[in-house]
């Protein structure tokens, strides 16, 4: 019988991804109990499975919702019937130094999957982010003015992390579970309607594809994967400008002067993280403000994320703690 469209998609863009894993490497699905993360699993088990690799099926339980914990039992449940070779679950405690919830709860789900696989020797860990999440992604990005960071959209790979499914569409991946009998949780939060990303999803997108034509999602997350390439080379191309100029005396001005101004934004993004702004707060209207401060646009100071003061004197852009006045 011919493979479900679908699962064949799914299985597809997750073969690629294990390209150059060889026999006993192992990886770790990252699984929430949706149709994304539950259609990667059962696309990797069968994957991983062709070229002896091992999966291990891994959920966090964040304990934000009422029932979480049984939930996160049913999710270990349904990666072992699917054929994950060991299972995991993991409890974090959601700490928000001044972040939301979600992002607090992301930032440590990430931790905690990243010291899974480390403990279990996984040499990747695969997380289930759509197409759809990638061109909601896109698209607030573009709202919120987040700058070219975020309109690049979210990273195929990004150290120890991929993303398999970015080119196949949510539909795709409930399809996908539904040919396989597959049974997925759909997450509350993202029908409810005070989150902006669900009304980007349920409203907008939906608008967008009705006045302008179907195939929009598409689009979008199509942008992210052309602008993608051109962020990373302007990235290192900071990185390497930044490791030569940040010194204990701040940034000479001078020489960031002489940097295009796509590399020298960056590189101000990277001195400020380096003097410990928050990444996750630290937005392209701080960039900006940075930009300006070193052209000498602006004058005093520039208040970043995390308690960090940017000044200009003696020549150079200096980073330092706020100072709370009492
Ligand atoms: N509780 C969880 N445990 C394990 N993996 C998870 C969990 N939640 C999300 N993931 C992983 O992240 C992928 C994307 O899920 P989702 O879109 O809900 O998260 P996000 O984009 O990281 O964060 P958020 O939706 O909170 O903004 C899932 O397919 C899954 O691989």
């Amino acid at each position: 019988m011919a493979l479900p469209p679908a699962v064949a998609a799914c299985r597809r863009a997750v073969r690629r991804s294990l390209a150059g894993l060889e026999p006993a490497d192992r990886v770790l699905v990252a699984c929430s109990g949706g149709a994304d993360s539950l259609a990667l699993l059962a696309a990797t088990v069968h994957e991983a499975h062709r070229i002896e690799v091992l999966v291990l099926g891994a959920t966090v339980d964040h304990g934000l919702q009422d029932g979480s914990a049984g939930r996160a039992d049913l999710v270990v449940a349904q990666m072992a019937r699917l054929g994950a070779d060991e299972t995991a679950s993991a409890r974090v405690r959601v700490e928000g130094a001044g972040q939301g919830p979600e992002a607090a709860a992301r930032q440590a789900r990430y931790a905690v999957l990243e010291e899974l696989a480390g403990r279990a020797g996984a040499r990747r860990v695969l997380l289930g982010h759509t197409l759809d999440d990638q061109a909601e992604t896109v698209l607030l990005g573009l709202a919120r003015g987040s700058g070219g960071r975020s309109i690049a959209g979210m990273r195929p790979a990004y150290g120890v992390f991929v993303r398999p499914l970015l080119d196949v569409t949510r539909a795709e991946t409930e399809a996908a579970c539904r040919a396989e009998d597959i049974a997925w949780w759909d997450d509350p939060h993202n029908e409810d309607p005070r989150f902006t990303r669900s009304r980007v999803r349920h409203v907008v997108l939906p608008v967008l594809e009705r006045e302008l034509g179907p195939g929009v999602a598409q689009t979008l997350a199509r942008t992210a994967a052309m602008l993608r390439p051109d962020m990373e080379a302007l990235d290192r191309m900071a990185a390497v400008a930044h490791d030569a100029l940040d010194g204990s005396d701040g940034l000479p001005l001078g020489a960031l002067h002489d940097l295009d101004e796509a590399v020298a934004s960056r590189v101000l993004r990277l001195a400020a993280l380096a003097a410990g702004a928050v990444d996750a707060d630290l937005f392209h209207v701080h960039v900006r403000a940075l930009v300006d401060l070193a052209a000498g646009d602006i004058s005093g100071q520039v208040q970043l994320p995390g308690h960090v003061t940017a000044v200009r004197e003696a020549g150079h852009l200096r980073f330092r703690p706020t100072t709370v006045e009492s």
